[in-house]
């Protein structure tokens, strides 16, 4: 049944898809898209999603297309997410867009997610009517700069100064190149050197000393949804320290590429209606506790007498 769900959602994807070339038909389309975003503004929305974009050669073989165009795809997917999940309101979106693990792969491949990442992001931020700067998106380069390649390094630092300004309030997190257990060691690295130069006392170090100390900065608010597409359930070594306490993880069954906006809205839509009924249940809780406060009849029966009555027109 769940598969079935799936491809449901991917064929009406599709058909959306299809119809949309239509420019008629892309304006309605819009327009209903933009009535459901404003209704679900209504209910609470996540402060925080990360995306694990999974799927994109899986995607380009059963396409019979070329690696690169997979990726390509996948970009597109990406944009299309980042606009509903900006337009709702949601602050922080966090992708996963180059584990250091990727480094695994062909030179070819890493040299084609590369030159992706730096044109994407340029297509994004480098002209004062791209996307991010029309929308205000900060774009942050999140993790262990080391091992850029100094050109594509240069250019993404200038995409990072292009978008950050106070103006800015929303934020795409670019994890590139990343992974959780380098970002935790990088934070532990970090907080050894300064209780070596006694910036900090050990005894100061807490959890939120950690938090600060990672890539993301300390502004990044708790992450609310993970999602990772294609099936996988595993989390590939992405947000294991901030994927805690409240974080809602998903794992969708369909390729990153195909992941759209009627899959966004109902992992938001989902995770929207958890909390508002976890938001109903505090309430009950709080005025339950409330209601146990009110004092016993007996404790009136124990009060000392009132003072006797006075009147001022009775000297
Ligand atoms: C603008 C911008 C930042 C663009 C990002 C482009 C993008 C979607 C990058 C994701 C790259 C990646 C390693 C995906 C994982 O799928 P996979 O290659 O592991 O696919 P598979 O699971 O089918 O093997």
């Amino acid at each position: 049944m769940a598969g079935q769900g799936k491809n449901n959602l991917v064929s009406l994807n599709g058909i959306l898809g299809l119809i949309s070339s239509f420019p008629l038909i892309t304006y309605i389309l819009e327009f209903f898209k933009d009535l459901v975003i404003n209704m679900m503004k209504t209910a609470p929305v996540p402060k925080h999603i990360a995306l694990i974009m999974d799927g994109n050669r899986r995607y380009a073989k059963s396409k019979k297309l070329a690696l690169s165009e997979g990726h390509s795809a996948g970009a597109d997917s990406l944009i299309q997410v980042l606009n509903t999940c900006y337009k709702l309101g949601v602050a922080h979106v966090t992708i996963y867009a180059f584990s250091i693990e990727n480094f695994n792969r062909s030179q070819e491949e890493v040299e084609t997610l590369f030159g992706l990442l730096r044109n994407r992001l340029s297509l994004l931020a480098d002209n004062e009517d791209s996307y991010a700067r029309i929308n205000k998106i900060k774009v942050r380069i999140v993790g262990n700069k080391s091992l850029i390649p100094e050109d594509i390094l240069h250019d993404l630092e200038a995409i990072e100064a292009k978008t950050n300004n106070l103006e800015s309030y929303r934020v795409l997190n670019v994890c590139f190149p990343y992974t959780s257990r380098d970002d935790i060691a990088h934070s532990v690295r970090t907080i050894s050197y300064k209780v070596a130069n006694n910036i900090i006392r050990s005894s100061d170090v807490t959890l939120e000393t950690l938090n600060e100390n990672m890539y993301m900065g300390a502004d990044t608010p708790p992450l609310d949804i993970l999602v990772r597409t294609s099936g996988h359930t595993r989390l590939s070594d992405f947000m294991l320290w901030q994927a805690n306490d409240k974080c809602v993880i998903e794992f969708v069954d369909v390729l990153w590429p195909d992941f759209k906006f009627l899959n966004i809205v109902s992992v938001i839509l989902k995770w929207s209606y958890y909390k508002t009924l976890e938001m109903e249940e505090a309430y009950h809780t709080t005025s339950r506790k409330k209601e146990k406060k009110v004092p016993s009849p007996e404790i009136y029966a124990n009060l000392p007498p009132p003072p006797p009555l006075a009147s001022v027109t009775q000297s």
